[in-house]
């Protein structure tokens, strides 16, 4: 169903095999006629680029994204056909949505019952096994994309799909109250800026830990309390303590790439001081200290980016203007310089790509 003129080709990214160059080359677009029940066309106006497309790419993980690939999971963008048949959509031709990680869940396991949809063993992810927003276009599920606020821009709402919602639900099941300490290393990254933002709107204060000038200026301006750049500190574990009353933050939501900055969580912490495993750096394992997590009652909890009810929230935070995601617009076609970036660290924020 569609009153649309839909082409039948579009620009996208495509990485032709795992690790392989990226290719911005024209791809057939899914035409309504062959939408199933349930789902929808989306063009899209805008799309951030996260960390997680990048690791995507170079086939990082464990399991293996879908080759050839289009990557890309917040995109944002107005909904221009509904498969034929489809029963009770929540949203109609027309409406702005997001894109996020979880494309699609059975919504009838225990899991999805329990609003962690995001562990479905029917879960599709967009730009990991099914094909995401580097395109013009992208196919998604009606009971999945996610309605954007009126008073947000695109380009404002997209980096909240992931960046912010996988934030915003790991600073509010860390256990951290107001008037709490929470450290952030990777404070200056897509995730970490938003971080910040979420825990000063809920009260915390912020120990931020990244690196280079830039990044500082950023997340100071942005509301941390206090800085250490971990590529300058001498003692981490000394460093984060002193700055955090001698006994160390209530939590550490740790979003950097890197395993290094997992390593002395479980020292620096507070005794009762929970770490969110957050950041998914390749081949990658985390080595705690058993003694010390015991004898500090330390909690140490994975947190996958967010459920649907994640993701209105942390879009309606963002709408409030208690939280703005702070973005450099660029074309399609500086994706490639864009994975350089992330992977030399160069990137403050987000770049969010302009997909008209
Ligand atoms: N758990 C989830 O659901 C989820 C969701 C989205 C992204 N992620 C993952 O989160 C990570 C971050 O994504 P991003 O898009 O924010 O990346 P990013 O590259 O924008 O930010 C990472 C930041 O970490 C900083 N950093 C690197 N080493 C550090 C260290 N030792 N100490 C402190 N900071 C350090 C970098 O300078 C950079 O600013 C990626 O691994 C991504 O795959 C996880
Ligand atoms: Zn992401
Ligand atoms: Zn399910």
């Amino acid at each position: 169903m569609s009153t649309y003129t839909i082409p039948k080709t579009m620009k996208a990214a495509v990485v032709p095999a795992t690790g392989a160059d990226l290719q911005i080359t024209e791809v057939p677009v899914p035409q309504p006629e062959t939408l199933k029940p349930g789902e929808c066309l989306v063009k899209l106006d805008c799309t951030g680029v996260c960390h997680t497309d990048l690791h995507a790419a170079k086939g990082d993980w464990p399991i293996p994204a879908k080759t050839p690939l289009i990557g890309g999971h917040e995109g944002v963008g107005v909904v221009v056909a509904i498969g034929a048949h489809t029963q009770d959509s929540p949203i109609k031709l027309g409406d702005r949505v997001g894109i996020k990680w979880l494309a699609d869940s059975c919504l009838d396991c225990e899991l999805c019952r329990k609003g962690l949809e995001q562990s479905c063993l029917k879960g599709r992810y967009s730009g990991f096994t099914v094909d995401g927003t580097f395109s013009q276009y992208v196919l998604s599920y009606v009971r999945h994309v996610t309605p954007i606020p009126e008073n947000l821009g695109s380009a404002e709402a997209a980096s909240i799909l992931c960046a912010g919602v996988t934030v915003y639900r790991a600073i509010k099941y860390s256990n951290a109250r107001i008037g709490d300490w929470i450290v952030l290393p990777g404070a200056g990254g897509g995730l970490g800026h938003l971080a910040v933002q979420y825990a000063v709107a809920m009260g915390l204060r912020v120990l931020a830990v990244d690196t280079g000038a830039d990044k500082r200026d950023l997340v100071l301006k942005l509301g941390a309390e206090k800085w250490i750049d971990f590529r300058e500190t001498k003692d981490l574990v000394k460093d984060i303590q002193a700055a955090t009353d001698g006994l160390g933050p209530h939590a550490a939501v740790i979003t950097a790439a890197t395993s290094t900055a997992y390593e002395q969580a479980v020292d620096y912490l507070r005794p009762g001081g929970t770490i969110m495993v957050v950041g998914l750096p390749a081949r990658a394992s985390l080595n705690a200290d058993i003694f010390f997590t015991v004898t500090k009652s330390i909690s140490i909890l994975g947190s996958y980016v967010g459920n649907r009810q994640d993701a209105r929230e942390a879009l309606d935070i963002a709408a409030r203007g208690k939280v703005k995601c702070t973005f450099q617009l660029k074309p399609l076609s500086a994706l490639e310089e864009t994975y350089h970036a992330l992977e030399a660290g160069t990137v403050a924020g987000r770049i969010v790509l302009d997909m008209q």
